[in-house]
């Protein structure tokens, strides 16, 4: 569905303003809207869905490109580095890029469109530990985080597609539409890949196919303690199809009366870039502190400098619009902290560096970043087959942080190595050979919370510097995690027998002797360190106790040190949630609605 062009009021006045339609602005917005409040959305991305065959279509996809670490040497063992060459092309490998090649980093995209990065993301949709939303409780003692009422949140949310209504632990009247793809019967190598899994686990491996048509988002007893195997929900509609935040924005924009006029006060204004908040001096409250006013705003196609298409002469035009109310940051993990900081909230050393005015100086805008590592255990069937078991393997490894599980695994007849540019110019980039099979891990509870977004400059068209830092802070613990499980899938590749099996491990390599638990000492060590990527970064903007400096917003979600200013999206969590987080962050959202909500007749100080 085209969006109508947004009709920018006279005024430009509005109660509130969020920035960002992705899934933390996207649902904040319009439920605002629908309690009766006029809302103005500012996306810096437009309205396209997709694009020209590109796996992230430059229509929708802001790059970023990444560091993994700050040594150098250490970045540049990773295999699928993205260099731009000197025609302005992206060249993706690592080892002789062509003459006069820059090197950009490690690709990261987001979505950059109206709906976020819900436009572009995989869907998987899968709640996360109870343990995570009492973190919340137990750091603020705010109790309405506890993961009871989150648990009220979903079900309020979610439009489940997949289970009879009613399920205990779900919704069916939300906005939130989830579905989950149930097999009848699986073919291989995903059969007995699957079945040697079950084996392993002390499963049956003969209802793998039962197991994968599991519910892992219900009402289960012990869930956070609960390994094996279970099936993969996803954010798509009955039809199959994407559900992302912006068809909720779009539900709410065209929502009309019985007389035809529009029924929600919300305005959508596209290709806007925000800029940096706007602030007064708080005479409501009786208190110094300074008042969000509204923001400032640049108008014009593709101003961010990680859409593919800017063009670095383009400068927009600048305007203004007022928040009567508050305003609202949304634009994800990298862009909250940097407007943030274009505004004046941040780590002084760092404003001043850009001589911006320090307004206040909070040392944990763009710290604490977050990601679960991700890395495929690839293995090789002797034939080729397109038999994908779907679902989604749980494991607890001997390193778990917590008394919880700790891996989560997905497999098919495919290798998942992370994300480079699809329009890329390197023809001798190893393919995957045939019969090649992945067991992709992604790790739960990540201990490393060592990463940073920076700015690069004060020009809020250029991206942030981003380093996660891999492996910085709790290495014994996620490397441990991914150790075990790198040990774990050998033996299960190495169980696989004729006519299928045997199948040969490719990654990672192993110069020596295995040991019996299926590792190899330094070599894992030393692949993990290379290859590990992610696509979950969260925790920039995090919420945190009273006392602790680095706590950028208070449990209502309130920029501290100022009024009328606050972070809703993936960068408010203290500690990444889940695997997965972008069920959580509609989730937050939605929590969002009702402190929101609840706050609107009051002043908030
Ligand atoms: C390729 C990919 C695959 C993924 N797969 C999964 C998955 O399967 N399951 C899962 O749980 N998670 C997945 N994720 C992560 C998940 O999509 C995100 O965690 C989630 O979308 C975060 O929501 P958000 O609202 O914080 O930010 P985003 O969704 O990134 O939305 C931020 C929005 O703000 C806009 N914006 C930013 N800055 C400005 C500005 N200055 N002015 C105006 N607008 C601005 C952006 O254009 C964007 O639309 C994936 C992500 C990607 C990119």
């Amino acid at each position: 569905t085209p969006i109508s062009s947004a009709q920018s009021a006279a005024a430009d006045e509005y109660d509130y303003i969020v920035v960002g339609s992705g899934p933390g602005g996207g649902p904040l917005a319009s439920n605002l809207a629908r309690a009766g409040y006029s809302v103005l959305l500012v996306e810096g991305g437009d309205q396209s869905v997709g694009g020209s065959g590109n796996q992230y279509p430059p229509e929708i996809t802001w790059d970023f490109f990444v560091k993994h670490y700050e040594d150098s040497e250490r970045q540049m063992k990773y295999s699928h580095l993205t260099w731009r060459l000197t025609d302005g092309s992206y060249w993706v490998g690592r080892d002789n890029p062509p003459a006069g090649a820059k090197l950009l980093g490690v690709y990261y995209p987001r979505g950059g469109t109206v709906g976020g990065s819900s436009m572009i993301n995989a869907m998987v949709t899968f709640l996360p530990s109870d343990s995570d939303w009492n973190h919340i409780v137990n750091i603020t003692g705010d109790t309405s985080w506890s993961s009871d009422n989150m648990r009220k949140v979903f079900q309020r949310i979610e439009h489940n597609n997949y289970l009879p209504n009613p399920t205990p632990g779900h919704g069916f009247d939300g906005y939130f539409q989830t579905n989950m793809a149930k097999p009848m019967n699986l073919t291989n190598p995903g059969l007995v890949a699957m079945q040697a899994v079950a084996s392993s686990l002390g499963k049956d491996p003969s209802k793998v196919v039962d197991y994968v048509n599991t519910d892992p988002n219900g009402l289960i007893t012990n869930r956070d303690q609960a390994t094996g195997i279970f099936g993969l929900p996803s954010h798509t509609k009955s039809n199959g199809q994407r559900f992302s935040s912006r068809d909720y924005i779009v539900e709410t924009l065209n929502a009309v009366n019985a007389d035809g006029t529009k029924k929600y006060p919300l305005t959508l204004q596209m290709n806007s870039l925000a800029t940096r908040v706007l602030f007064g001096n708080d005479t409501a409250c009786g208190t110094a502190k300074p008042r969000a006013t509204g923001i400032e705003i640049m108008d014009g196609k593709s101003l961010y400098s990680a859409d593919p298409r800017h063009n670095p002469n383009s400068k927009g035009s600048i305007r203004q619009a007022t928040a009567k109310k508050e305003v609202i940051l949304s634009g994800g993990t990298f862009n909250s902290p940097q407007i943030l900081m274009l505004s004046g909230i941040g780590p002084a050393d760092q404003l001043k560096q850009f001589n911006i005015p320090v307004l206040v100086d909070s040392p944990g805008v763009g710290r604490n970043l977050q990601d679960n590592q991700e890395m495929p255990i690839v293995g090789q069937f002797g034939q080729s087959g397109f038999g994908n078991p779907g679902g989604c393997t749980m494991l607890k490894t001997k390193h778990a942080a917590f008394d919880e599980r700790d891996m989560f695994v997905f497999q098919g007849p495919f290798v998942f190595r992370g994300f480079w540019p699809s329009n890329q110019a390197n023809a001798a980039l190893p393919r995957d050979p045939t019969g090649a099979y992945g067991m992709s891990m992604v790790k739960m509870h990540p201990q490393n919370k060592a990463g940073t977004v920076k700015l690069s400059s004060a020009n809020p068209q250029d991206m942030p510097d981003i380093n996660f830092n891999l492996y910085a802070e709790g290495k014994e613990t996620d490397m441990g995690a991914m150790k075990d499980t790198i040990g774990w899938a050998r033996k299960v590749y190495g169980a696989i027998k004729a006519p299928q099996g045997p199948v040969k491990v490719l990654e990672p390599p192993c110069s020596g002797t295995l040991d019996a638990n299926g590792g190899c000492g330094k070599d894992d060590e030393d692949w993990i360190t290379a290859q590990t990527f992610g696509h979950h970064p969260t925790s920039t903007c995090a919420i945190g106790a009273d006392d602790d400096p680095n706590a950028v917003l208070d449990s209502r979600f309130r920029v501290r040190g100022v009024a009328g200013l606050r972070v809703v999206d993936a960068s408010t969590f203290p500690r990444i949630p889940g695997v997965f987080p972008v069920v959580a962050t509609f989730m937050v959202s939605g929590k969002a609605t009702d402190t929101l909500l609840e706050d609107a007749k009051a002043d908030q100080c």
